[in-house]
């Protein structure tokens, strides 16, 4: 039996063959587009850098959660081994978990984050296929706590900001599950790397996610500053990056 560090033995494998670019890399484009999740981190480190000044190092933990994603993401697409697949499930899971529980809920809520995250831990062991699948429709509830979000909030810059990280959102979930879905149709084409355009998209996607979470969680948790969400490098810029300011209100005496 071969160890479950050993290459090939992850029960899901991607579209992109297998060996192709590299005697040493398993899936070369989905390993190198990892450097997405690379970059992300000090990204949103130094563009948030007043939040994670401002908040204690549990709540912005879920930062570093790309970096910890993109590692195991790269050693998973090296050598789609066994541990490779769990490690990559795992992480986001846990990350996503942790995210929850920092929503502010009741312990009941928190009871129930904990249960769900153990029976999906223990999934990732029997079914990780399926695992992936139920990874993905919890960006859907994400997105349902972000619209709670926007209905109480009337600034443009939010919504604007939430419109693009569904547009992103939309492009990387076509890509995952079309890699997934219509791999002959790709290989007859011989265009398989849709799961690499994935890793981009979903990047860019937590880009804008990232920011208007905090924005919201500032609103109720520091309340002495006033968030605004603001552009890298300038608003005017045709291509420019969401980021949280923290604004001192302004004292009459
Ligand atoms: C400070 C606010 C934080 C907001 C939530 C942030 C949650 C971030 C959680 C983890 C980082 C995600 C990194 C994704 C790594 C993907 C690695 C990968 O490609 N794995 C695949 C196998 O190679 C695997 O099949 C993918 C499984 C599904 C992953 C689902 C990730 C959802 C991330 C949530 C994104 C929200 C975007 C906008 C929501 C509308
Ligand atoms: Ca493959
Ligand atoms: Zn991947």
């Amino acid at each position: 039996m071969p160890s479950v560090f050993a290459y090939l033995t992850s029960e899901v494998d991607w579209c992109e063959g297998n060996f192709e670019h590299s005697e040493v890399i398993a899936e070369y484009y989905n390993t190198i587009s990892n450097v997405s999740f690379f970059l992300l981190f000090p990204i949103l480190l130094y563009l948030n850098h007043q939040y994670v000044q401002h908040r204690p190092l549990r709540k912005a933990i879920k930062q570093p959660a790309s970096l910890t994603a993109g590692i195991f993401s790269t050693y998973y697409h090296l050598t789609l081994s066994y541990v490779g697949q769990l490690l990559d499930e795992l992480s986001i899971l846990w990350t996503l978990a942790l995210t929850y529980t920092d929503l502010g809920g009741t312990a009941q809520f928190v009871c129930l984050v904990g249960i769900a995250t153990i029976v999906c831990t223990l999934m990732s062991f029997i079914k990780p296929d399926f695992n992936a699948y139920l990874l993905n429709s919890i960006s859907l509830h994400l997105l349902y706590l972000i619209c709670q979000e926007l209905k109480k909030c009337s600034n443009p810059r939010v919504h604007r900001i939430a419109a693009f990280m569904v547009m992103w959102w939309v492009l990387a979930i076509s890509c995952w599950l079309g890699d997934k879905w219509f791999c002959g149709f790709w290989q007859r084409i011989n265009f398989c790397y849709l799961h690499s355009f994935w890793h981009v998209l979903i990047s860019i996607a937590l880009l804008y996610c990232c920011p208007l979470f905090i924005y919201f969680d500032s609103r109720y948790e520091i309340p002495s500053f006033e968030p605004e969400l603001e552009y890298w490098p300038s608003d005017s810029w045709p291509i420019a990056l969401p980021y949280l300011a923290l604004r001192t209100p302004y004292k009459r005496c």
